[in-house]
């Protein structure tokens, strides 16, 4: 029960094409942001998040980030406007993270890396009937980024550390239930969008990504909770912090991204 892929030497990033070619591909994300070199796009509308009937049921650490997971068998939660054609629904939400402050995030933005990048990650339930034959299509998944910065203490992630500890080992999981996501946005909601990947292996070409411009501020202490979580499984005898669980920028290969105002 080894694990097919990960963060460290032997089976990180640099070595992942090796078991999906497609880590090589042309839409492979994440990118280095250059926000001079964004085309800005007045027929970007603005995103719209429905999240008001949004349904969180648990929190888990699946060995790579710790993921919240939304109830998702009917458009109770959805993001639409912006870049994309229709609603997608959400279906979970998971963080990256650095072992120090000055990287984490896997977005860079002219060449600077936050300390933690938040993925809200949504599907074309328009389009497909599930998640998993989404995840496949060009134009099935739709992430929201959000950068988190060190700085004063975040007034409402501390919902999601306090619990930290009940999901500290790989496979742990835990009930989650009345969390909105939409306290953990910042006020405005400025993108850069353009079309990518998963950032972790299967790397599928099928995200719509949009890029909040502005950061969140978090406390140092805060971020320092997600780092008391493990890789590893409880019943392993190695016990490997959860940190670095970023994958560093890729070609853009062309790519254009566009900017709202
Ligand atoms: Cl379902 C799923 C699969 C991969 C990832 C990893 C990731 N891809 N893009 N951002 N994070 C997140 C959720
Ligand atoms: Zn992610």
């Amino acid at each position: 029960t080894g694990n097919p892929w990960g963060y460290g030497k032997q089976d990180g990033p640099s070595v992942w094409h090796k078991n999906y070619p497609v880590a090589e591909g042309d839409r492979q994300s994440p990118i280095d942001i250059v926000p001079h070199q964004a085309s800005h796009d007045p027929s970007l509308g603005p995103i719209v998040l429905n999240y008001d009937k949004c349904t969180s049921i648990k929190i888990a650490n699946n060995g790579h980030s710790v993921v919240v997971e939304f109830e998702d068998s009917d458009d109770r939660s959805v993001i639409q406007g912006g870049p994309l054609g229709n609603p997608y629904r959400l279906k979970q939400f998971h963080f990256h993270w650095g072992g120090k402050d000055c990287h984490g995030s896997e977005h860079t933005v002219a060449g600077n890396s936050y300390a933690s990048e938040l993925h809200l990650v949504h599907w074309n339930a328009v389009k497909y009937k599930t998640f998993e034959e989404a995840a496949t299509a060009p134009d099935g998944l739709a992430v929201l980024g959000i950068f988190l910065e060190t700085g004063d203490n975040h007034r409402w992630l501390h919902t999601i550390t306090d619990v930290l500890y009940t999901v500290k080992f790989k496979g742990s999981v835990t009930d989650f239930k009345g969390f909105n996501p939409k306290c953990l946005l910042p006020s405005s909601l400025h993108y850069w969008t353009y079309l990518g990947s998963l950032t972790t292996p299967p790397l599928y070409e099928s995200v719509t990504w949009i890029i909040v411009k502005d950061p969140i501020i978090v406390s140092e202490k805060q971020l320092g909770k997600f780092r008391t979580l493990v890789f590893t499984g409880e019943e392993e005898d190695q016990r490997t912090r959860m940190e670095n669980n970023f994958r560093p920028p890729q070609p853009l290969k062309g790519r254009k991204v566009r900017s709202s105002n």
